[in-house]
C-alpha cells in the first residue's frame, strides 16, 4: 500500500497515502484491531456536527480565523452530506473516553480542510487537528455530547417504529374483539377472555414502554459541551458555550440546553443508563409478546393453534411443509441482544472515576447499536408478523368449551366446592361443564345461559346479558 508520513506528538507514523485520517488514527487502527466493527454512522454524524458548530462558535468569539474556520465548516459539510464515510475507521473498542474517535474526526476534517485551502494533507502548520478542529474542546465533553445527539437522532425513528407496532397490535385487538377463548394462568385452564383483549393488552404495554423511552429525552437534551477536559471550560472563551448551544440547536433541530453542572455532565452516564434501561424494558415487553405469539401459534396440529402467524419462509431444511414463527424468533433474539447491551452499559456507567467516565466508547457502541437494532426489529415484527396474524376462532371456541376454567363463572351461584366437583367430574369423564351442571340440577338452563353469556364471561363489569 502506498503510504505517506505524518507526525503527531509521539513522532512519525505512516498513514495510507489515500487516507484523510492522520497519525493518531493510524495508531488507533494498529492498536485496536479488535471487532472488525466501525463507529455507528450516527456517532460519526454527531461528532462531525460538533466540530462544525465548534468552528462556527470559535469564529464568533473571535478566536478562530475565518479562513480556517470556514474551511473546517466546509469539510464538515462534505462529511455531513455523505462524503468520506469510509474514513472513520477506529474500532468501537478503543482508547478510554473515545479520544481515538474524536481524533479520527479531527484529523479527517483537518486534512480535508487543508485540501480545500490548496494545501497538502498532513501539513498541519497552519490548520491543525488539535489546535483548530478540536479548539475549545476535549474528548471528555465532545463524546458525551455526541452520544446525546446521536441518541436523540436514533430515538425518533425508534419511537415511530414502536408506534407502528402499537397500532398493529391495537388493530388486531379490535379485529379479534369477538373471539372468545380460554384464558390460561400458570399455563393451565383459567377463566375466559377475548382474543382481542389479549392483543389490546399487548398494545397497552408497548405504548407504556414508548412513554418510558420518551421520558429519557429531557436529560439527553442537556449538554455538557464547553466543559472540555474536566468541566471547568479551561481554554474556551466565556461566550463559547452559549454560541455552541445555539449552533448545535440550529444544526440538529433539537431543543438543547446547557447542563446545570458541567462537571457532573461528564462524570455521570446515568442519562444513557436510563435510556438503555428503557430500551431493555421495551425489549422485555416485546420479547414477552413474541413468546406469547409463538405459544399461541404452536402446532398447528400438536399445539395451541389459536392464531396463525404469516408464513414468511419455509421453516425447515429437512421437514417438508413446516413453517416456523421466524419473525417472532428473530424478535426474541434481538430483545435478548438489547438486554445484553444494557448490561454492558450498566457496567460501564458504574465505572466512572473522579472527573471522568472513560468507558464512554462502550456506552456509545451498545446504546446506539440497541437503538438501531430495536427500531429495525419492531418494524419487521409489526409489518411481517403482527399485521398478518389470523385468528383460529374455531379452535379458540373449542378450547373454551372444554376449559375447566369455566366452572369459576358458576362458583358464585353454586359455591366453590360444588364447582370443583363439577370440574373434577368433567376432567375424569370428558363430559362438558354444562352437561354436568344440568345433570346435577345445580342450575337451570336459563341460569346457565345467563352466566355463560360472553359479556359476563369476559367483562364482568357489564350487566349480565349484555355484549
Ligand atoms: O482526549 C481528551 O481530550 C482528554 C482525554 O480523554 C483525557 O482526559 O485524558
Amino acid at each position: 500500500m502506498c503510504m505517506r508520513r505524518e507526525r503527531d506528538s509521539l513522532g512519525e507514523m505512516d498513514v495510507p497515502a489515500s487516507a484523510y485520517y492522520g497519525a493518531q488514527t493510524a495508531r488507533a487502527v494498529r492498536n485496536f484491531p479488535l471487532s472488525g466493527l466501525k463507529p455507528h454512522p450516527a456517532y460519526v454524524w454527531a461528532v462531525v456536527i460538533i466540530k462544525k458548530c465548534a468552528a462556527r462558535a470559535n469564529m464568533s468569539t473571535g478566536r478562530l480565523p475565518a479562513a480556517i474556520g470556514d474551511a473546517i465548516v466546509a469539510a464538515a459539510d462534505e462529511v455531513l452530506g455523505g462524503g468520506l464515510a469510509d474514513q472513520f475507521v477506529v474500532d468501537p473498542f478503543q482508547a478510554g473516553a473515545g479520544t481515538s474517535h474524536n481524533m479520527n474526526v479531527n484529523e479527517v476534517l483537518a486534512n480535508r480542510a487543508l485540501e480545500l485551502l490548496g494545501r497538502q494533507r498532513g501539513d498541519f502548520s497552519s490548520l491543525h487537528p488539535n489546535d483548530h478542529v478540536n479548539m475549545a474542546q476535549s474528548t471528555n465533553d465532545v463524546i458525551p455530547t455526541a452520544i446525546r445527539l446521536a441518541s436523540l437522532e436514533l430515538l425518533e425513528p425508534l419511537l415511530e417504529a414502536l408506534t407502528g407496532l402499537v397500532n398493529s397490535l391495537a388493530a388486531k385487538g379490535e379485529e379479534f374483539d369477538r373471539i372468545l377463548k380460554s384464558g390460561r394462568t400458570h399455563l393451565q385452564d383459567a377463566v375466559p377472555i377475548r382474543l382481542g383483549q389479549e392483543f389490546c393488552a399487548y398494545a397497552a404495554a408497548v405504548r407504556r414502554n414508548g412513554e418510558g423511552l420518551e421520558a429519557c429525552i429531557p436529560a439527553l437534551q442537556e449538554l455538557g459541551i464547553g466543559g472540555n477536559a474536566v468541566g471547568s471550560g479551561l481554554n474556551a472563551e466565556p461566550a463559547y458555550i452559549r454560541a455552541m448551544l445555539e449552533e448545535l440547536a440550529i444544526a440538529t433541530g433539537f431543543q438543547l440546553k446547557a447542563a446545570p453542572d458541567l462537571f457532573e455532565a461528564m462524570q455521570n452516564m446515568d442519562p444513557f443508563l436510563a435510556l438503555s434501561s428503557a430500551l431493555r424494558r421495551t425489549a422485555v415487553t416485546v420479547g414477552r409478546i413474541a413468546n406469547d405469539l409463538r405459544l399461541l401459534s404452536s402446532g398447528p396440529r400438536t399445539g395451541l393453534d389459536e392464531i396463525r402467524l404469516p408464513a414468511v419462509q419455509p421453516g425447515s431444511s429437512i421437514m417438508p411443509g413446516k413453517v416456523n414463527p421466524s419473525m417472532a424468533e428473530m424478535t426474541n433474539m434481538v430483545c435478548y441482544q438489547v438486554m445484553g447491551c444494557d448490561q454492558a452499559v450498566m457496567l460501564a456507567a458504574q465505572a466512572g472515576q473522579l472527573e471522568l467516565n472513560v468507558m464512554m466508547p462502550l456506552i456509545a457502541y451498545n446504546l446506539l447499536f440497541s437503538l438501531e437494532l430495536l427500531k429495525n426489529c419492531l418494524g419487521r415484527f409489526s409489518d411481517s408478523c403482527v399485521s398478518g396474524i389470523i385468528a383460529n376462532g374455531e379452535r379458540c371456541r373449542r378450547y373454551l368449551e372444554e376449559s375447566l376454567g369455566l366452572v369459576t363463572v358458576l362458583a358464585p351461584s353454586i359455591g366453590y366446592d360444588a364447582a370443583a366437583e363439577v370440574a373434577k367430574e368433567s376432567m375424569a369423564t370428558g363430559r362438558s361443564i354444562r352437561e354436568i351442571v344440568l345433570s346435577r340440577a345445580l342450575m337451570t338452563p336459563a341460569e346457565l345461559d345467563q352466566a355463560m353469556c360472553p359479556g359476563h364471561l369476559t367483562e364482568p363489569g357489564l350487566p349480565l346479558g349484555r355484549k
